[in-house]
């Protein structure tokens, strides 16, 4: 096990901000910590790291117990963390270069980390650039490449895409693949559910500091009731249809705006035909139709009764 986190109570205050927290990563994953903002994945990072106090548990990364000591294990370990902290005073590949250097000492083993580094975030046009005149994405894409450099097994990322344009969101996302690819185990945190379906092999989904499920996403979506969502797009479809839709048997829900029909099913077999058996008795003209399995927002509406989306 990679990181294991037992009974992490961490209180400010009065506010609990982890709730008895229970965790594993296991070595090859990317890990998936999924919440709204305020859940508590900042926190629980921070205590896996050793950077805050907690009141009640137990941390343990590579197989030791983490304190503010383990050097060894802190050697091993790269951050990437939500607010970018680079030098301005420095060049984008003199910081890679210092972050780099905190691990590695020989100057032509690093040069080479450095220069990879740089070219797996896409910065080799920028070297010279100081972090004032990046735009947002490729000043994130510093903050990672400043993080991985020295090449640890175990990598965090804290919403490293927030607030990043799509096309150095892309290229993060495929980066943090082809870091774990390459042998290093990813911690994830994001509040984006799509990002987290993308890449993580396993996510754990937070809520006010407790855990509400972990699994993979197939996993997490059969925890749920809820089924496939239908749309059919036709227009001006005829008074009444809607009502005798709303007979059909497994039907959750059902919607229509002058042009979309959305039908939301209970999981469960052959609610494609029935919708599609619907159609045809009902003789209506259509155009495409198209079903979408659940996402990881109706699981997290599902269990909490509430939007994971902002
Ligand atoms: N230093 C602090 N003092 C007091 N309360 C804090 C502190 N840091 C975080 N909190 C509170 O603890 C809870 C968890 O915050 P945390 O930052 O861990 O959540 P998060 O899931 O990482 O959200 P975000 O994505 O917004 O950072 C929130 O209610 C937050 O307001």
């Amino acid at each position: 096990m990679i990181v294991k986190v037992k009974n992490l109570v961490k209180r400010y205050g009065n506010l609990l901000a982890l709730d008895h927290l229970d965790l594993e990563v296991r070595e090859g994953e990317i890990f998936g910590l999924l919440g709204p903002n305020g859940s508590g994945k900042t926190t629980a990072i921070n205590c896996i790291l050793s950077l805050l106090q907690y009141d009640k548990g137990e941390i343990q990364v590579f197989g030791k117990a983490m304190t503010p000591e383990s050097y060894d294990s802190k050697r091993n370990i790269g951050v990437v963390m939500q607010e970018v902290a680079v030098f301005n005073e420095l060049t984008v590949y003199q910081n890679i270069d210092y972050f780099c250097g905190l691990y590695i000492t020989d100057k032509v083993a690093r040069k080479a980390l450095v220069d990879e580094a740089i070219a797996f975030v896409g910065l080799q046009d920028f070297v010279k650039f100081y972090p004032k005149k990046l735009s947002g994405g490729l000043l994130r894409r510093l903050n990672i490449a400043c993080g991985i450099a020295h090449k640890p097994k175990l990598i965090i990322l804290d919403e490293p895409t927030v607030a990043v344009d799509p096309q150095s969101r892309n290229k993060i996302l495929e980066g943090i693949v082809e870091l774990n690819r390459q042998g290093a185990t990813i911690i994830y945190t994001s509040h984006y559910m799509e990002e987290v379906e993308q890449i993580c092999s396993r996510i754990m989904i937070l809520d006010n500091g407790r855990v509400i499920a972990t699994g993979t996403k197939n996993e997490l979506k059969d925890l749920i009731s809820l089924g496939e969502k239908i749309t059919v797009e036709a227009f001006d479809l005829e008074d009444g249809i809607m009502a005798r839709l709303k007979k059909m048997e497994g039907l959750v829900s059902s919607d229509y705006d002058g042009r979309h029909l959305v039908a939301r099913f209970q999981k469960g077999n052959g609610n494609l035909e029935r919708m599609l058996e619907f159609i045809k008795g009902e003789n209506i003209g259509f155009g495409k139709i198209h079903t979408e399995m659940p996402t990881l927002n109706d699981v997290f509406l599902e269990i909490t009764g509430k939007q994971l989306r902002d």
